[in-house]
């Protein structure tokens, strides 16, 4: 294609009808790479090509379409096509935009001249001898170069300008289509994530409704500890006042902060919880207050925390006593400030959160043994409730006894009517160690196993720690060790967990600690045992 003849003319006008028409359907990069491999380098005689863009930062190049690496052949091994940014000026780029004509290289020359591009040199290495670039604009904006690579020399024309200048026109109005449609893809991809993230985020708030709704009406009990509990419930519910409720586990600590919750004026939103203990230490941090996408490894999205989340509505903390020590201290900051900063955040975010807290810790020995910082303490301990282990309110077992079969039978389809009475003193003469949510689980156990329409047995733990003075004629028959363990127990808790010194349960007991020592361990009294029960009055 060196003649410029009448026939020549008429030819380069279909060759640019033909790829102008192509390079029009092309919607992706894969399209564009296909034409241009496969229709356009022929015409003009190149064996390679690249095609570079200018950088949003105005300052650099990137190659953007390329030929398949696999088939340069370089005699270093090196694969000229180098996937970084190149400076803008670099001599031929520059000089390519501000010309705006097609201008060939001889490389023989070209690579003789001083501050060369390295792209040139392995091009070089890769037997090409003359190059051919040319400005791509989309309209009037430069977009970059297409470089022609030949391994011949003399294949590139001046006459071939008119036709690579058409042809440079549509690649620029091409690529432009291109990257936009690339970022349409990527905002798709951006939006389904979101969408993802949202979708789980209203499942948990769903479940989270149903079970605040199923929870709203049911709490049970009418024991005078639980009316006292009812009473503080509805004091303290219409203010912003923060509230700790203490008890054993399975006492029901979280059904009473949903009451609160649901008493308050913001029970029109949803109460959020964050059960402190269930998340690994290092991640506690981004769930209470969130993250920047970046900010740690593994932090691949931008995540909003609970707080932010609880905004104007509650925010449960289950389990506070879990709670790390450096977390501790950013949680009492939020408290104070009433704003948080994500993790990596540069900005402050404002937040109106009420908070319930809930532990079954000894606060005040956490905060004495330096596990609980003491600011914290009295932040949160503004209104505490305690929750009255079940043992120390037997009377309501009767009706949490039938409202769990109700709700068993009733969820499980079988017809359960009712508990014989013996079966009724046999529960209310055990301890409860695991309070509500222990008998609840027995509950559901023996509907499911029951074959008649009364409950006539349940299935207790292994070593039945039956409490004494039960009404009733049966007696019931302890081992000597459980009563040996029952005693030692209550008289540490007598003693507030303390084992030696003249108010530890070692002197009341007339026994040198080391002796009580190695007794607990016989009977497999831990510590747990007496701190977990901090107020059992078996
Ligand atoms: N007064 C009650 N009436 C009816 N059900 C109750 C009552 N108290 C607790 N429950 C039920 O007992 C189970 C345990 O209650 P909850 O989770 O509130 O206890 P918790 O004190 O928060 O326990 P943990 O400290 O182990 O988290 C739940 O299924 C709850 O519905």
């Amino acid at each position: 294609m060196k003649n410029n003849s009448a026939s020549d003319k008429t030819n380069e006008f279909e060759i640019l009808l033909t790829l102008s028409n192509a390079i029009a359907g092309a919607r992706q990069r894969a399209d564009l790479w296909e034409i241009v491999t496969e229709q356009l380098l022929e015409k003009f005689g190149a064996r390679y090509y690249t095609i570079c863009l200018i950088n949003e930062d105005a300052l650099t190049h990137t190659p953007f379409l390329y030929s398949a690496e696999k088939k340069i052949r370089s005699v270093t091994g090196i694969n000229p096509v180098l996937h970084e940014q190149h400076p803008i000026k670099d001599g031929l780029f520059d000089h390519a935009i501000a010309t705006g004509e097609p201008v060939i290289f001889d490389m023989q020359s070209l690579i003789k001249r001083k501050d060369i591009p390295p792209y040139i040199i392995h091009w070089y290495n890769s037997s090409v001898k003359e190059l051919m670039m040319i400005r791509i604009c989309n309209g009037k904006e430069p977009k970059g170069v297409l470089y022609l690579y030949s391994v011949q020399v003399n294949s590139f024309s001046k006459h071939q300008s008119g036709l690579l200048k058409g042809i440079a026109n549509q690649l620029g109005t091409g690529i432009s289509n291109i990257l936009a449609n690339e970022k349409i893809e990527r905002q798709l991809k951006e939006i389904s994530k979101y969408k993802t993230k949202l979708e789980q985020e209203n499942s948990y708030l769903k479940e989270e409704w149903i079970k605040e709704r199923h929870l709203l009406g049911n709490v049970i009990g009418n024991s005078a500890a639980m009316k006292e509990v009812y009473d503080f419930v509805s004091k303290v519910a219409a203010s912003d006042t923060t509230v700790l409720i203490s008890g054993e586990t399975g006492t029901g600590k979280e059904i009473i902060a949903h009451q609160v919750h649901n008493l308050s004026p913001r029970r029109n939103k949803l109460m959020i919880k964050v059960n402190c203990a269930a998340i690994p230490a290092n991640l506690v941090e981004s769930e209470l207050f969130g993250h920047e996408k970046g900010s740690f490894t593994g932090a691949t999205e931008k995540r909003n925390g609970k707080f932010e989340l609880a905004n104007n509505s509650t925010l449960f903390l289950d389990e506070v006593g879990e709670l790390p020590l450096e977390v501790q201290a950013k949680l009492l900051r939020a408290l104070q400030e009433k704003e948080i900063e994500r993790i990596g955040g540069q900005s402050v975010i404002k937040v109106n959160v009420r908070i319930i807290a809930a532990t079954n810790k000894n606060l005040e020995e956490e905060v004495a043994a330096g596990r609980f910082r003491s600011d914290l303490y009295y932040r949160l301990n503004v209104f505490p409730i305690s929750l009255p282990p079940l043992r120390e309110r037997k009377e309501d077992i009767p009706e949490l006894v039938s409202f769990f079969i109700n709700q068993y039978s009733t969820n499980t389809g079988r017809k359960i009517s009712g508990i014989a009475p013996k079966v009724l003193k046999k529960l209310m003469s055990y301890s409860w160690p695991g309070n509500i949510r222990e008998l609840e689980h027995l509950i559901e156990r023996t509907v499911l196993l029951s074959t008649t329409p009364e409950i006539t047995d349940v299935s207790l733990p292994g070593r039945n720690r039956f409490l004494s003075g039960v009404a009733g004629t049966e007696m019931q028959v302890l081992s000597l060790e459980d009563v040996e363990r029952e005693y030692i127990l209550k008289v540490i808790k007598l003693s507030k967990g303390r084992i030696s010194g003249p108010n530890g349960a070692a002197a009341k007991l007339q026994l040198p600690s080391t002796t009580l020592i190695s007794k607990m361990q016989k009977l497999g009294i831990r510590k747990e045992h007496f701190i977990a029960r901090n107020d059992g009055n078996e």
